[in-house]
């Protein structure tokens, strides 16, 4: 581990110094799109200012053979592209085992490194993850003349992985967030669901059953089934360890892009329970994660009503029959703070936040 006072030193001789905070930019949703994809590549202009994150995939979904071609068609959009004030340029680079994650970093460190943003490393198993990316970041951002630190995501999807999360979101400075991978993590764990994200109709709780006219439970009777959440305590632990260390969780992929109803309610559970954002994967979701990830008008006026009548930030009053007090005060400055974030980069938001 470094020491403390070492943590936000510069890796390399002549990178750029840590940031000391996570810029808090708005992510509602990372949006995915191949590079080496043709007609993906041309909507990516028109996405600007539409996706709070346009994220190049160079990992999985892109086949080997596409691999160079992916790498090079990110160079060439990120060098065409103006991206604006609003919209953030992220990469996901293969996984550190591969053949081409070397090629990834040097490639786009060193071409395109004062555009990207972030860089997403798939599979992370541990600090030591961390701290190799961060270092050959650091060399790169040095040969590339990079002037602003590029951020580090971890994806979630391998048992150490989980095992380690807390030591993963506190191993460098350059630890702006993680997601969720559940289609990796389930492979990995040995669950048996066959699907990316989202819940199964198998995992359930079932409602005692009833008696019957003898008096003893009627086991054949008709009992309400509840789907349970299968993601639960995944995301609960990233977003402590998120919290612990100053970064962002979000909830990764929805795969059953056609079911945009549960895709709102996973991404809704992931917003609840902490996260700040997910992936979308087709542009159908980007508007879902869009809406569910900024608060709602009357989350927002019921926070201003509490945070109002608590012009301290203390005591305890009752407003609609409830009590407030400085717990709950926090919890609606949470709600306003990000009001004010999002509104800051959207007219229609700050007009709906105005008016609420
Ligand atoms: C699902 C697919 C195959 C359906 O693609 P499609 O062409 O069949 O869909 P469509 O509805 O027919 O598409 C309509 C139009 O939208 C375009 N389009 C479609 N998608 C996009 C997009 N993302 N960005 C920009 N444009 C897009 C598409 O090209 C088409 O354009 P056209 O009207 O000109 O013909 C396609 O949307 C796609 O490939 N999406 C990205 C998939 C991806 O990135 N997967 C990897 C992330 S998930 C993951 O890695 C797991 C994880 C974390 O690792 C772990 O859990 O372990
Ligand atoms: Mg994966």
């Amino acid at each position: 581990m470094r020491s403390a006072k070492d943590f936000f030193a510069p890796l390399a001789v002549g990178a750029p110094a840590p940031a000391r905070e996570v810029p808090a930019r708005p992510s509602r949703m990372i949006h995915f799109f191949d590079p080496s994809n043709p007609k993906m590549a041309a909507k990516v202009p028109d996405m600007v200012g539409v996706a709070d994150v346009l994220l190049g995939n160079l990992e999985d979904a892109v086949v080997a053979d596409k691999k160079e071609a992916a790498r090079e068609g990110l160079v060439q959009i990120a060098k065409d592209v103006d991206f604006g004030e609003h919209t953030q340029l992220w990469t996901r680079v293969n996984a550190l085992d591969s053949p081409w994650v070397l090629d990834d970093l040097t490639t786009l460190v060193t071409q395109i490194g004062d555009k990207l943003d972030v860089v997403m490393v798939p599979k992370v198993q541990g600090p030591e993850d961390i701290h190799y990316v961060d270092r050959l970041l650091a060399q790169l951002e040095a040969k590339g003349g990079v002037q602003r630190p590029i951020m580090v995501h971890a994806i979630l999807e391998t048992a150490r992985g989980m095992a380690n999360v807390e030591a993963i979101a506190g191993a460098s400075p350059r630890m702006q967030g993680i997601s969720l991978g559940p289609a990796d993590l389930a492979a990995d764990r040995r669950m048996k669901t066959t699907r990316v994200g989202g819940g199964h109709p198998g995992y359930l709780v079932r409602q005692d059953p009833s008696k019957g006219a003898d008096g003893t439970p009627d086991y054949q009777g008709q009992r309400t089934v509840f789907q349970q959440d299968l993601w639960h305590y995944t995301i609960a632990r990233m977003v402590d360890a998120c919290a612990m260390h100053g970064i962002f969780p979000f909830y990764g992929p929805f795969g059953d892009i056609k079911d945009v109803v549960a895709c709102e309610d996973q991404f809704r559970n992931a917003f609840l329970l902490g996260c700040v954002g997910a992936w979308s994967l087709h542009p159908v979701q980007i508007d879902i994660a869009k809406k569910v990830f900024s608060p709602s008008a009357e989350d927002v006026a019921h926070a201003r009503e509490v945070r109002d009548a608590m012009p301290s930030g203390g005591g305890a009053v009752m407003i609609d029959g409830k009590m407030e007090d400085d717990a709950s005060y926090k919890q609606c400055m949470v709600i306003l703070e990000l009001a004010e974030r999002l509104s800051a980069n959207d007219p229609e938001l700050a007009k709906l936040y105005a008016e609420a």
